[in-house]
């Protein structure tokens, strides 16, 4: 069911910034044929409220402005770009290339990213309740912290919306307050990699505890929280001077996961009906769909929404889900199914995914508005930080290594690894590793279900890290108890040790139940650790089966996602490990050679965005 309505006309904003004159796209080509758009005549390309002059980080906004220019004067090449083959054209000044340099793009030295510009500019501003390296429990984190400066270095001008959880170092109070929903908010800002950092500033999110919860549970006013989080970000756009200039009427909203779902919501509920943000889009990213902000019927009323927005959060669980935690018959508000009924467009972060959550399997209840949005639905497998996640250069790792020399490498990093945890230092025993949540995505239960067959009957050192439920977390000190010369079960949350892991293991578990994307299994290829994963969402995208035959492959997958499949699996890959060393030194070389850059993600955002800027807006 999709909710796609005409805006009451009635309904008065509430936006407090000073409205610019309401500006529409301009030579945007109208031809749209499905999720494609035909090329129309060539355009010079648009830049939207492009940065002026005062800029606080004189080198890059320079070098900012400086791209912005060329590309209008350039005004060559399509009009459109194919999401799958990304039709840029070339360009590799030695000013272009200091500045990528300058903004952490390091992919364009190793001589793999396409150099290509984009044919239209954009203002991208970014909604997320968290960005590494401020505030991190995931991978929403890192992917935040890593796609907006490969866009910025593409010549867009991007904005990073996110809450101020802590006093974080090297970020100024921007001087601006503005009123939302009763409350007033602050901003401080940081501009580094070509990307503005905004960090929202409210009490509700300077608390002593996480992000989300603490050792009490999951803050109960986690939905209100966000709904700030959602006003302050559109407010930014509009209020916040960076460089001497707001971003504007005409920008590019990227919403990621349920907390920033409102955004959709608010832009065509409130902002676009006063007048305001009227060249705006929006874009839902869907990095897991499971948890989708379900809260009580009578919280709608905190959330400042005209009442005829009620349908469009509205949701109701069918009998057999309901959990008795919600009153009036299963009834309840649905963060998410509000973003999915009203963002311009949805995307998310594998096409796997992005297939898989259109199924009963894997929609959550959200299937079938899923499906009628098919046509403005993409999949876009992320990139991963090349800087942060780089053995060459790791600084957490006990020694550097690079892909034309890493035996030995890998082999100090797994001798140091066993000796720091207390394990007995023996090269040739292969070293299993698992990262990650302990919950049921993850499929931890799986690799405690392993370790009495793989630890009593198999020469291996098995290295778990990972915090989530409790019964989890106990089983991985029962392992560990169990087996003290074969196992480590690390409880907690440690970004080092998560770097050594990768480094030292000869393999990584991923048996995770579904996975809309996955970013160990990347990290763990990058460094020469083979994934064994389940064959769902974007690991079936990302690790490509060992065949034997051909010599092709990265790493194992298993389907479907249960016990016997997954020692089964476990079992062959120790097989290749100890009698077939050359296969196995091949899937590592393999493995590393893998691109896993941000660059051709990068551009796919751009045509989604193009194709989002070009559509009038869902909801109308
Ligand atoms: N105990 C621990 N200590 C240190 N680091 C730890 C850790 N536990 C996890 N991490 C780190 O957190 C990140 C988790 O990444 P995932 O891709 O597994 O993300 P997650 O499921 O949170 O996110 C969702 O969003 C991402 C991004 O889109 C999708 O890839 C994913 O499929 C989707 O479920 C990795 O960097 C991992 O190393």
């Amino acid at each position: 069911m999709t909710f796609h309505t005409s805006l009451p006309g009635s309904a008065s904003p509430s936006f407090t910034g000073q409205v610019a004159q309401p500006q529409r796209l301009a030579n945007r080509p109208p031809q749209l044929q499905g999720n494609r758009v035909s090329p129309g005549p060539a355009q010079p390309s648009t830049s939207r409220s492009a940065p002026q002059a005062q800029p606080s980080t004189p080198q890059l906004t320079a070098n900012r402005t400086r791209g912005l220019r060329q590309v209008c004067q350039d005004g060559a090449g399509p009009a459109t770009m194919s999401v799958d083959s990304p039709a840029v054209s070339t360009a590799s000044s030695a000013e272009e290339q200091a500045y990528r340099e300058a903004s952490g793009q390091e992919h364009v030295d190793n001589g793999t990213a396409d150099p290509g510009k984009p044919t239209t500019l954009f203002n991208i501003v970014f909604v997320t309740s968290e960005v590494a390296p401020w505030s991190k429990t995931g991978g929403l984190g890192d992917v935040i912290g890593s796609l907006p400066p490969a866009l910025a270095a593409r010549g867009h001008r991007v904005m990073v919306v996110a809450p101020r959880y802590k006093e974080y170092p090297n970020t100024e109070d921007a001087g601006l307050k503005v009123p939302i929903l009763d409350v007033e908010v602050g901003y401080h800002v940081q501009q580094s990699k070509g990307v503005d950092w905004v960090f929202v500033d409210h009490p509700s999110y300077l608390r002593p505890g996480g992000i989300y919860g603490d050792q009490d549970g999951v803050y109960g006013d986690n939905q209100w929280r966000f709904a700030v989080l959602c006003l302050a970000a559109l407010e930014a756009a509009l209020q916040l001077n960076l460089d001497g200039s707001p971003y504007g009427n005409d920008c590019i909203f990227v919403a990621n996961d349920w907390h920033a779902s409102l955004v959709p919501v608010y832009l065509a509920a409130k902002f676009r009906p006063g007048g305001a943000l009227l060249g705006s889009r929006s874009v839902l990213a869907i990095h897991n769909l499971r948890h989708q902000g379900v809260y009580p019927p009578g919280t709608f009323g905190l959330l400042g929404l005209p009442g005829d927005w009620y349908k469009c959060l509205e949701w109701q669980y069918p009998p057999h889900q309901r959990m008795g935690a919600y009153e009036e018959e299963g009834r309840a508000v649905n963060t998410m199914k509000g973003g999915i009924s009203s963002a311009d467009r949805v995307v998310t972060v594998s096409p796997g995914y992005a297939w898989e959550i259109q199924t009963p399997e894997g929609g959550w209840g959200m299937e079938h508005m899923l499906r009628s949005r098919a046509y403005g639905l993409n999949g876009v497998l992320n990139g991963i930080d090349l800087r942060e996640w780089n053995p060459e250069s790791d600084e957490h790792i006990y020694q550097n290594y690079s892909p034309s020399n890493f035996s030995r490498g890998k082999v100090a990093n797994k001798a140091a690894l066993q000796k720091e945890l207390g394990l007995p230092e023996r090269p040739e025993v292969p070293v299993i590793g698992f990262i990650g949540r302990l919950d049921f995505q993850k499929g931890a239960d799986l690799v405690l279900g392993a370790a009495k067959w793989l630890l009593e009957t198999q020469d291996v050192q098995l290295i778990c890290l990972g915090t989530g439920d409790a019964s989890l977390e106990n089983g991985m000190r029962w392992m560990e108890n169990t087996y003290p010369d074969r196992a480590r079960g690390w409880v907690g949350f440690n970004v080092p040790m998560s770097h050594k892991i990768t480094a030292g293991a000869d393999l990584l578990l991923m048996p995770s139940r579904f996975e809309p994307c996955g970013l160990n299994q990347l990290y763990a290829m990058r460094y020469g650790t083979v994934p064994i994963a389940h064959a769902t969402g974007g690991l079936r995208d990302t690790v490509l089966p060992f065949n034997p035959w051909d010599g092709t492959g990265t790493g194992w997958t298993f389907s479907p996602c249960n016990q016997d499949a997954f020692n089964s699996t476990l079992a062959t890959a120790l097989d290749t490990f100890h009698n077939h060393s050359d296969s196995f030194r091949q899937l590592q070389e393999r493995g590393m050679a893998r691109d896993s850059s941000w660059d051709k993600a990068a551009q796919q955002y751009e045509q989604i965005f193009e194709w989002a800027s070009i559509d009038s807006p869902y909801c109308n």
